[in-house]
């Protein structure tokens, strides 16, 4: 019997070892600038957008800056359209190809300060289809657009006499799982409700993400509920950093965003965490916490998807 556990425990740890050598991760500065101030003026939203990502580099070296969802039009399904913006889809995309207004700013924003930036997301317009996607841009330090993700799970809410919102009124669904390489390490991606699918994080955590960041807008209904509950199962469950970056609460908006920006460890530990006003949430990512969480408790590699139904099926 000891022996057999030896023998388990000894085979899962060299399993790990093998895992976690598939992940290039080096300690990185994350900066989730949670903007206040934004209004209809998508020009101004930018600006202050542009303020932000800096006045984060100000404070010292940071890798990697976030920005919130949705932070250059109001958030309401009747403004999606009216502010939407065409994004290539052959990515990557050089600096000086973008050409909307946001992807341009954005790409500045990245390149003046040397940063990678998730820069939030931005209602997107394809012409083609002209569906309306909520989607989040990703460029690297010289400003080129590396990734985009297009919001998966669209957020339809209705809670009678506290919150009803329905995206899927005027957007479309992505259909892609996104993720992008640094030289920090593998980063995945999810805007906001997608937080709440853990198949995502699950999938992108198998590929050997580091962290799995969200640019959100959760609401003063469920932020307090399910905020920060979400961001610890996410991580527990997958043993990997998690962070969402919101606005902060604007008492003259129709829609109230939760603020409380935060990150959490692989451990499920809160690393930090805003509250509702502007600000701007730091957090040192020490990657060897991926390995210190995964050889403590191994469930990473102990999955027993010889055991599991086919989930999409339930058979
Ligand atoms: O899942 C929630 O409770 C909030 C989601 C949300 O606000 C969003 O997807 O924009």
């Amino acid at each position: 019997m000891l022996r057999a556990s030896l023998t388990r425990s000894s085979s899962y740890s060299a399993l790990l070892r093998r895992t976690m050598s598939t992940i290039q991760a080096k300690p990185f500065k994350l900066a989730l600038v949670q903007l206040g101030g934004l209004s209809e003026d998508k020009t101004k939203n930018l600006e202050i957008a542009a303020a932000g990502v800096k006045e984060a580099v100000s404070q010292g070296k940071v890798d990697l800056v976030v920005l919130p969802e949705i932070f250059n039009s109001p958030y309401a399904v009747t403004a999606f359209r009216k502010y939407s913006e065409p994004i290539p889809n052959d990515l990557p995309a050089q600096a000086g190809s973008l050409e909307s207004e946001s992807t341009k700013a954005l790409s500045q924003m990245a390149k003046e300060n040397k940063i990678w930036l998730i820069g939030g997301s931005i209602p997107e317009i394809e012409s083609d289809t002209d569906h309306i996607y909520n989607t989040c841009t990703v460029y690297n330090p010289d400003g080129d657009l590396v990734v985009k993700h297009r919001k998966v799970h669209l957020f339809d809410i209705d809670i009678p006499g506290k919150q009803t919102f329905k995206e899927s009124e005027t957007l479309t669904g992505g259909n892609t799982l996104n993720t992008f390489e640094t030289p920090f390490g593998k980063i995945g991606l999810g805007i906001c409700y997608d937080i709440r699918f853990p198949e995502m994080a699950m999938i992108a955590a198998r590929q050997g993400v580091v962290a799995m960041i969200y640019p959100s807008a959760f609401n003063t209904t469920t932020g307090p509920i399910y905020w920060t509950l979400l961001q610890r199962a996410r991580a527990v469950d997958n043993q990997i950093f998690v962070a969402m970056c919101s606005p902060a609460r604007h008492p003259g908006a129709s829609y109230q965003a939760y603020g409380h920006s935060s990150v959490v460890a692989p451990n499920g530990d809160v690393l930090a965490e805003a509250d509702e006003h502007p600000t701007i949430v730091y957090a040192d990512i020490d990657t060897q916490l991926l390995a210190s969480t995964r050889s403590g408790l191994p469930v990473t590699v102990q999955r027993r998807f010889d055991v599991y139904p086919n989930v999409a099926d339930g058979n």
